[in-house]
């Protein structure tokens, strides 16, 4: 399969020629309820004219099981076989859902990744983890399965609210942390905001690339790539335990960043400096998430089903300086609940 990655105008033009190919049998289509109205216009002139659209409801609590029920029941009904191709409209949650869905009918069909928000555009759609949550676990049921391409449409953005934008940006502060300090420190300096979405998503998205090239299945340095996730999804999975607590996944994983930097500055491995840098250029972007202390330990044992875990190690991504990750560094429950009160304690 060929994993490019296509960014910019040609994109869906090149997605509409990989469509109308022979060999391809039938194209779906998955949105949540809000690409299918918001998105699915801009894409359908490059659709053939009897795709058909199969729809979930929008939001991380959809991310399923059930919501593949439905992909694969109407793929059934609709008798598609192996040559039919399943493109995937929407952010995260689609993009994850769609690619794990694709991958196990009839043994796996093609499907391809049209992300609709900035976190699918610099990180979800690119590198083959596909996945859904299951028993309050993130991702806990998935495969690695690349997709037949991946078309970046920036203009997507635009109708997509700063809430959601900025929580695509806590990943491309990731990519920055675990291997780009010069971004780093020129981006801290401009700020969040920018008229260039497209430039901040090519340089993203290549340094994902890099790593994902380095190790696909995540045995070693792909694991950078999980910097600020221990913690991050410690606290979105017990969030979302919480009717009305629910915080996006880039708003956990940037309350991760400033949790994790704070371990690495206990191991010795990051400065003081390096630290306040981090905190300040996070805090500009997002707010405190909020919990209280005696939740804590509840949160930080969340930890214990991390993807990364070696039995009952927790082994999380640090960083050494800003600019370089480091993996595979034992972390204990006690330790984590205590960088959750470092972040409860910080005044925003
Ligand atoms: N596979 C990976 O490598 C990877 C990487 C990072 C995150 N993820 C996963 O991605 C998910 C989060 O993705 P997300 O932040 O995109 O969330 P999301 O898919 O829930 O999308 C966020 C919201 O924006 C709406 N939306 C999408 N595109 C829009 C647009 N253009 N205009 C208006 N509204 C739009 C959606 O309907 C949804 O309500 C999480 O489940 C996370 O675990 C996966
Ligand atoms: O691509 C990767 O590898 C990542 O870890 C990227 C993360 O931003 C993303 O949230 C990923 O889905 C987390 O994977 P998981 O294995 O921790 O579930
Ligand atoms: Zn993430």
């Amino acid at each position: 399969m060929d994993n490019s990655v296509i960014i910019g105008p040609q994109a869906l033009p090149a997605l509409a020629e990989l469509l109308h190919r022979p060999a391809v049998s039938r194209v779906f289509v998955l949105a949540d309820s809000n690409t299918a109205r918001l998105c699915l216009p801009l894409l359908e002139n490059h659709l053939p004219a009897n795709y058909k659209l199969i729809e979930i409801p929008a939001g991380e609590e959809y991310k399923t099981l059930a919501s593949c029920d439905t992909v694969w029941c109407e793929l059934t009904a609709q008798r598609a076989d192996r040559h039919a191709v399943l493109v995937n409209l929407g952010g995260g949650v689609v993009t994850d859902l769609g690619g794990f869905a694709a991958a196990l009918y009839k043994r796996g069909i093609r499907f391809a990744q049209v992300p609709t928000t900035l976190l699918a555009q610099v990180d979800a759609s690119v590198g083959g983890k596909t996945g859904v949550d299951f028993q309050g676990y993130k991702n806990q049921l998935g495969v690695f399965q690349e997709p037949a391409g991946v078309f970046v449409e920036p203009r997507f953005l635009q109708t997509l609210d700063p809430r959601q934008l900025k929580s695509g940006y806590a990943e491309v502060i990731k990519h920055w942390l675990i291997a780009d300090a010069d971004a780093f420190n020129i981006n801290r300096r401009l700020g969040w905001l920018t008229d260039d979405w497209t430039t901040i998503i090519r340089e993203s998205v290549a340094l994902k690339q890099r790593i994902v090239a380095e190790d696909p299945l995540e045995a070693g340095p792909r694991k950078l790539l999980n910097f600020g996730h221990t913690v991050g999804h410690a606290l979105e999975s017990y969030l979302l335990t919480q009717p009305g607590r629910e915080a996006l996944h880039g708003e956990a994983v940037a309350a991760g960043l400033v949790c994790e930097s704070w371990l690495s500055v206990q191991r010795g491995l990051l400065s003081a400096e390096e630290l306040d840098k981090i905190e300040t250029f996070v805090f500009s972007v997002f707010n405190k998430l909020d919990f209280v202390t005696l939740e804590t330990n509840a949160i930080a044992e969340f930890a214990l089903q991390d993807k990364k875990n070696a039995g009952a190690t927790i082994n999380c991504t640090l960083l050494s300086g800003i600019g370089h990750g480091v993996y595979d560094q034992a972390v204990t429950v006690a330790e984590i609940a205590e960088s959750l009160r470092y972040y409860h304690r910080l005044q925003a």
